[in-house]
């Protein structure tokens, strides 16, 4: 078998507001892209994105249903009529495409393996792009920590499970990159008072971790399953900001108007 990999085109993006990663990922030979975790307040700069980068847009995907902002994918459809929405089956909103364990959502040459990871929402989906090595891990996996589990059917038990049994499994050098990182955001303010922009020249490492990385240094998910639980049990977070408005939205694929009958 060659050893030659289908070229990815990858893109990390950033909603500064909410911490979130939007990832474009793009078959190298046939143009065809997914975007995995779009927001609705970034959908413009996302179609500017794949025009200049003369991709075919195919998927709107999303690791679960969001309760911090709401999705693009709805806006997205609008904006690109061959576009399709994805979403775990267990996650009890609307979409398109409905993706299950072990099923392959395909770009192009390249295919994303779907592993379903609950426990910070029943829908929560990995999604793994074994040829190149790295794994989407939405809110299941953050860098040294994980989602909630205080609301939309959290259990820390079930998280817990999931990760070790679906991310912690992969092979130890997989990259993973979360759709969040909270901690960068702290040294980005920091750095940008002192640094103006040069935060990455210091500190260039909270966008993107291994699964190694994490088994070795996980604040949370490196405990006993009893230890993980009393942390999450105790993490008294204020809620989203924007929950009472993304979640709503988030079941209609972030489509707000009525549908029509
Ligand atoms: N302050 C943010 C929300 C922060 C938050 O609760 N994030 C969630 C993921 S979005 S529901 C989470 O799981 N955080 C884990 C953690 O340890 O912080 C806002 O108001 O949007």
């Amino acid at each position: 078998m060659s050893s030659v990999k289908n070229p990815l085109i990858l893109r990390q993006l950033f909603h500064k507001e909410t911490s979130t990663y939007t990832y474009l990922l793009a078959c190298g030979n046939t143009k065809e892209a997914v975007l995995i975790d779009p927001v609705l307040d970034c959908v413009e700069r996302d179609l500017k994105l794949l025009q200049e980068l003369g991709v075919h847009l195919v998927y709107g995907m999303n690791t679960h249903v969001h309760a911090d902002h709401i999705t693009g994918t709805g806006k997205l459809k609008e904006a690109l009529p061959d576009c399709k929405s994805v979403l775990g089956s267990k996650s009890g909103a609307r979409a398109d495409v409905y993706v299950a364990q072990d099923e392959n959502v395909k770009f192009g040459n390249l295919a994303l393996e779907c592993r379903s990871t609950p426990g910070h929402t029943n829908g929560c989906t990995t999604y793994v792009l074994h040829e190149h090595e790295m794994a989407f891990t939405g809110d299941a996996l953050l860098i040294r920590g994980c989602g909630r589990t205080d609301f939309q059917q959290g259990s820390p038990s079930v998280l817990f499970e999931s990760v070790h049994s679906q991310i912690f499994s992969l092979p130890k050098h997989y990259k993973l990159y979360p759709a969040h990182d909270y901690k960068g955001v702290i040294f980005h303010i920091i750095l940008l008072l002192l640094f103006l922009s040069m935060w990455h020249f210091f500190f260039p490492g909270f966008s993107v971790t291994t699964v190694e990385e994490e088994l070795a240094h996980n604040t949370r998910l490196t405990k006993t399953k009893e230890e993980f639980i009393k942390i999450m049990d105790n993490l008294n977070l204020p809620y989203p900001k924007r929950l009472d408005e993304s979640l709503p939205a988030n079941l209609m694929c972030g489509v707000t108007d009525p549908v029509p009958s």
